[in-house]
């Protein structure tokens, strides 16, 4: 399958290239950085610390697109948008990693996939959807007398918050109780915020550091409490799982489709 990876010099990006280079099956049919970047014209090889590859960063996604089978994004929202619109018109493929979406930016996602495969997923790692099924099934068996609190930790350069995880880790709680996660989303406590609502799914964000990304949830009952815990140690898990997900959507339909779905859990 001929991929493409946007947003080529990023952490995930340079990741993205080493995960192509090493899959069976795979080939690094372009690597595009917005206009200005300094990874333009470098090899997309040497930029992710391999050998030269033959593949050089453009700015200039159309040609590129045309010519490929699938696009690797984790990059904004508002590349993101952009890109799925482009992969939509090439009919290609399209695996978005990108966290802190909009209800808009998933509005346009939604209208792209009438044309393109995408497959979107706040986590691409097999452990922390494996956690997440797990998060659905604990909390459909428990009542509302157990808090669910979910606290995650990344890095200091993560520019979003509550994680993209911890959104996906909150819906499958939600879920599991039957309720929607917009009408029990507690994102903020600061000053004399009364006491807990029963029902209510708290999120806690801590920043710093090089945390690739740590993930917990945990229930709090009566006298006893559950923690369901993940830990990213490397970004491959992410990488790798983008690689899967683009080839298992290439013979797909149409669609928006989400890791879940390429797993098959
Ligand atoms: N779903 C998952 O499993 C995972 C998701 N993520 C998500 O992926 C996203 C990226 O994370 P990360 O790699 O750490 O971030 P980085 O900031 O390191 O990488 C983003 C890259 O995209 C580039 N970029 C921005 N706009 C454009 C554009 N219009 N065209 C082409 N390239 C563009 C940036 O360039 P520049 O810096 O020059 O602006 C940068 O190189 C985040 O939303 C993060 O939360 C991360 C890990 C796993
Ligand atoms: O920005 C990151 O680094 C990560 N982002 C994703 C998220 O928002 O959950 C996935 C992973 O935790 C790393």
């Amino acid at each position: 399958m001929r991929l493409v990876v946007v947003g080529a010099d990023g952490r995930m990006g340079r990741m993205l290239i080493r995960a192509v280079a090493e899959a069976e099956g795979c080939t690094l049919a372009g690597a595009i950085e917005r206009e200005g970047s300094a990874a333009l014209g470098q090899d997309a090889g040497t930029l992710a610390g391999l050998p030269p590859l033959g593949v050089n960063v453009t700015d200039d996604p159309l040609p590129v697109f045309a010519a490929a089978e699938g696009v690797l994004d984790f990059t904004t929202p508002a590349a993101t948008t952009h890109f799925a619109e482009l992969a939509a018109q090439a009919r290609i493929v399209h695996v978005v990693g990108t966290t802190g979406l909009s209800e808009a930016d998933l509005a346009r996602l939604e209208a792209a996939a009438h044309h393109a495969r995408i497959v979107r997923s706040g986590n691409m790692s097999l452990g922390v959807n494996l956690v997440a099924g797990l998060v659905r099934k604990v909390a459909a068996a428990l009542g509302t007398e157990f808090d669910i609190e979910i606290v995650e930790m990344h890095h200091r350069m993560k520019v979003d918050a509550p994680s993209g995880t911890a959104l996906l880790l909150g819906e499958a709680a939600a879920e599991g109780r039957g309720v929607s996660l917009p009408d029990v989303r507690v994102s903020t406590r600061d000053g004399h915020t009364g006491a807990r609502r029963p029902g209510d799914i708290g999120f806690a964000t801590l920043r710093g550091g090089t945390v690739v990304g740590d993930h917990s949830v945990t229930f709090a009952g009566p006298g006893e409490r559950i923690t369901l815990s993940h830990h990213a140690e490397d970004r491959a898990i992410f990488a790798r799982g983008a690689v899967r997900a683009a080839l298992w959507a290439f013979p797909k339909r149409p669609g928006l489709y989400g890791m879940t779905d390429v797993l098959g859990l």
